[in-house]
């Protein structure tokens, strides 16, 4: 028998991580309850087969390995204390932006194991970013068991510093908003260079999802793949005259991160 999972909350983030469990075989459909008060993303959860509930006063005897906390920040204080029950056999993982562990302990007790984890959506497709701080209540094999399960999902690393999870938020758990808006800019800048509509977006998705796959593959330093992109006195070298003179890009990104950075340190307050 597997181990047993409860997903509480089951929106964008929330669904995006089931789906990548469930594709990759990592927990049978059958092992998961989700509790998610919305009755049309409940019934898209029951689409997959797991068992689902609309609030926690309907889950009666069942019992969970590992409680899964995917509900907005300014609601976790409402949501938690119903699992607390739960801490002696179960370990908990949140991905709420901003919020601390010791939030959590406040809440679920001093003893229970907690896991914050900053994941990003690409979770939904196996290619997810998932950044994973423990407390000391946390087995090893609890710990492993989490970290399998997320490999699912994507890439997994630790961090033994809490503080640095404002700026995780900030990279990689909004990061793919960024990613996707440079799609849209492009593409609307290829449709104002005379592209129709579709071709513009297949041409910025594609070019975006290539770039992304060589800097990750060829391990040469993307500052080098971008070099080798840019001919001297060529088109490449006039484009980024305007995207990295006076460090415009890096500028705007620098000051993007900083201010995600400092509203996750805001929510967690
Ligand atoms: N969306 C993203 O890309 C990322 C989100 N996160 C974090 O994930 C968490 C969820 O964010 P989203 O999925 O974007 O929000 P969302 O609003 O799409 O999902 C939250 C879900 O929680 C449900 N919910 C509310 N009260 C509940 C309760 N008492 N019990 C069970 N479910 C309840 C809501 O109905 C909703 O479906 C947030 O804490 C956010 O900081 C972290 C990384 C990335
Ligand atoms: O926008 C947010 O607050 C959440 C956290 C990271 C991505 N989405």
């Amino acid at each position: 028998m597997g181990r047993k999972v409860i997903l509480v909350g089951c929106g964008n983030m929330g669904y995006a991580m089931l789906k990548g469990w469930l594709a990759a075989g990592r927990l049978a459909p059958a092992d998961v309850t989700v509790v998610e008060p919305n009755p049309e993303l409940r019934a898209r959860a029951a689409t997959h087969g797991v068992k689902v509930a609309g609030e926690a006063g309907e889950l009666g005897e069942v019992t969970a390995d590992l409680v899964i906390f995917a509900v907005k920040p300014q609601v976790i204080r409402n949501v938690v204390p119903a699992y607390r029950g739960m801490a002696g056999s179960a370990a908990y993982v949140s991905v709420a932006a901003g919020t601390a562990v010791a939030t959590f302990e406040e809440l679920l007790g001093a003893d229970a194991a907690i896991i914050r984890c900053m994941p990003n959506t690409p979770a939904a497709i196996g290619k997810g970013m998932m950044v994973l701080f423990a407390n000391r209540n946390v087995r090893g094999e609890t710990k492993t068991f989490v970290e399998t399960l997320l490999t699912a999902s994507g890439a997994v690393t630790s961090i033994d510093d809490e503080t640095l999870m404002d700026a995780v938020t900030a990279v990689s758990g909004s990061g793919p908003a960024y990613v996707f808006h440079f799609i849209e800019c492009l593409t609307a800048a290829g449709e104002k260079a005379g592209l129709p509509g579709e071709t513009a977006r297949l041409l910025a998705m594609q070019t975006v999802y290539g770039a992304a796959c060589l800097a990750r593959e060829s391990g040469e330093a993307p500052g080098r793949l971008r070099e080798q992109v840019t001919s001297p006195g060529g088109t490449t070298a006039a484009a980024l005259d305007i995207l990295m003179g006076e460090e415009r890009l890096k500028t705007l990104l620098v000051d993007a991160v900083e201010a995600a950075r400092r509203r996750s340190v805001e929510l967690g307050k």
